[in-house]
């Protein structure tokens, strides 16, 4: 295995951990937060595999100060939060709750005095649910309200902020929210779909102009999780099955970011079931970013007949997710050759395992593997000329895995949930040897 250093890395190179709002704050009702679309979902039978929500998750929301202590300890330069939004705006429009936007202003404050940059993402999928109760997504009006709120965010928090990100894997808000029924609302409608990532991107661009106005000194970008994919054989089937599951996966965000356009084959498929596009949608998402974040986890092996392929010689997850780590390099290649990119972040990377505590340690080579396979592949991506600029594992610590609740565990810190102690795993103590080391002389 490649032993990598933080030679191999530039010196300007970010390393950092990243969460999300919903999977680690908990206090769900706590000074003024409104109820978001997670935490009806969580409520309604069979949705979340092990019946529980995130109503209490990692307690964050008042051990945030020992979770910046633990974020610094790691050596890291940053951390990738998201804000929630209903804690800002309890019903997703009008009336912003000063006492949400109290506690993210703690929360920069503390990494600041910490040396951490802050790292923000506005959208990580827990929409209020009032907003919901008129179409969500699917409602070209919540594209303007999330402008406002973004409004609200920047206002208040400036350019403390160095990276304001604006949606969190768009995919997976629209296509496994209102399509495939697997995250919240739940539904299965590949029109209402399409509608909610048009107006995901729409609400993209229209607080990128928001951003631009409040903190202009900001970094401003969005993230994607972005698969590489491959045909199972050299068959013309499956490589006509590979290329429209790259369209429709990677292309059907990645185009109308970076080209203002809809992949036209795709397009073409979907019939009726596009989404109502006004004349200038495309000039409003395609405009210019500072950075585009890339959220990798695994390869795709396609097949015509649309099963997903296990490969017998890989190793998987315990999300059943193929351990692929030439993907990252080959979908950063392909990003490099086929766009005209701003730099990149690899936003999130990281797997989970079924850890076991053994007193006070988690030893959990395989992770540690994963992420040392993974970074290798970003050293070697930027030894052939791709701008990433910095790399934030996923997570920092265990946390609520959405449809699979507490049952999967991504941290580099392991979780009792009994009492909430945080133990530093055996990756942790890695990625502190990676993250913390003195940059190199050059
Ligand atoms: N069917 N199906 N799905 C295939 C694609 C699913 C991709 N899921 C992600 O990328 C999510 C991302 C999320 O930001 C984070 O909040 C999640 O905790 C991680 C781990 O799950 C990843």
């Amino acid at each position: 295995m490649t032993i990598i250093t933080r030679k191999d890395f530039p010196e300007y190179f970010t390393f950092g951990v990243a969460t999300s709002s919903y999977q680690i704050e908990g206090a769900t009702s706590a000074d003024g937060r409104g109820p978001s679309i997670w935490d009806t979902f969580c409520r309604e039978p069979g949705r979340i595999s092990d019946g529980s929500s995130g109503d209490v998750a990692c307690d964050h929301y008042h051990r945030w100060e020992e979770d910046l202590e633990l974020i610094s300890s790691l050596g890291v330069q940053a951390y990738r939060f998201s804000v929630a939004w209903p804690r800002v705006q309890p019903t997703g429009s009008g009336d912003i709750n000063p006492l949400g936007l109290d506690f993210y202003e703690r929360l920069v404050d503390g990494m600041l005095e910490r040396g951490l940059d802050p790292y923000l993402t506005l959208y990580h999928w827990d929409l209020p649910q009032p907003l919901q109760d008129v179409g969500g997504w699917a409602n070209r009006d919540t594209a303007y309200h999330f402008a406002e709120y973004a409004r609200a965010v920047a206002e208040r928090l400036g350019e403390r902020v160095k990276s304001y990100a604006t949606l969190n894997e768009p995919w997976c808000s629209s296509i496994l929210s209102y399509q495939i029924g697997e995250h919240a609302p739940g539904l299965r409608n590949r029109k209402l779909a399409l509608a909610a990532a048009h107006h995901l991107l729409l609400g993209h661009g229209e607080a990128v102009k928001v951003l631009r106005e409040v903190v202009p000194g900001a970094a401003i970008g969005t993230v994607l999780n972005l698969n590489a994919i491959t045909p199972a054989t050299s068959s013309e089937q499956d490589a006509a099955a590979a290329r429209f599951e790259d369209g429709a996966f990677n292309r059907w965000f990645l185009d109308p970011l970076l080209r203002g356009e809809y992949p036209a084959d795709v397009w073409e498929a979907y019939g009726d079931d596009v989404p109502q596009v006004q004349p200038d949608d495309l000039e409003t998402i395609r405009q210019p970013i500072d950075f585009l974040g890339v959220n990798y986890y695994s390869r795709s092996v396609v097949s015509a007949d649309g099963q997903q392929q296990r490969p017998s010689d890989s190793s998987y997850t315990d999300m059943g997710w193929e351990v692929y780590p030439q993907g990252l390099s080959d979908l950063l290649l392909r990003l490099k050759a086929d766009y005209t990119l701003p730099p990149i972040y690899i936003t999130e990377n990281g797997a989970a395992y079924k850890d076991t505590l053994e007193g006070s340690a988690v030893h959990d080579a395989e992770r540690v593997a994963y992420l040392q396979t993974h970074l290798a592949e970003v050293a070697s991506a930027v030894r052939q000329g791709v701008k990433v600029n910095g790399y934030f594992a996923w997570s920092l610590m265990d946390n609520f895995e959405w449809a699979h609740g507490y049952s999967k565990r991504f941290g580099l810190v392991y979780v009792d949930y009994g009492d909430q102690q945080r133990i530093l795993k055996d990756s942790a103590l890695w990625y502190r040897g990676l993250a913390g080391a003195k940059v190199p002389e050059l």
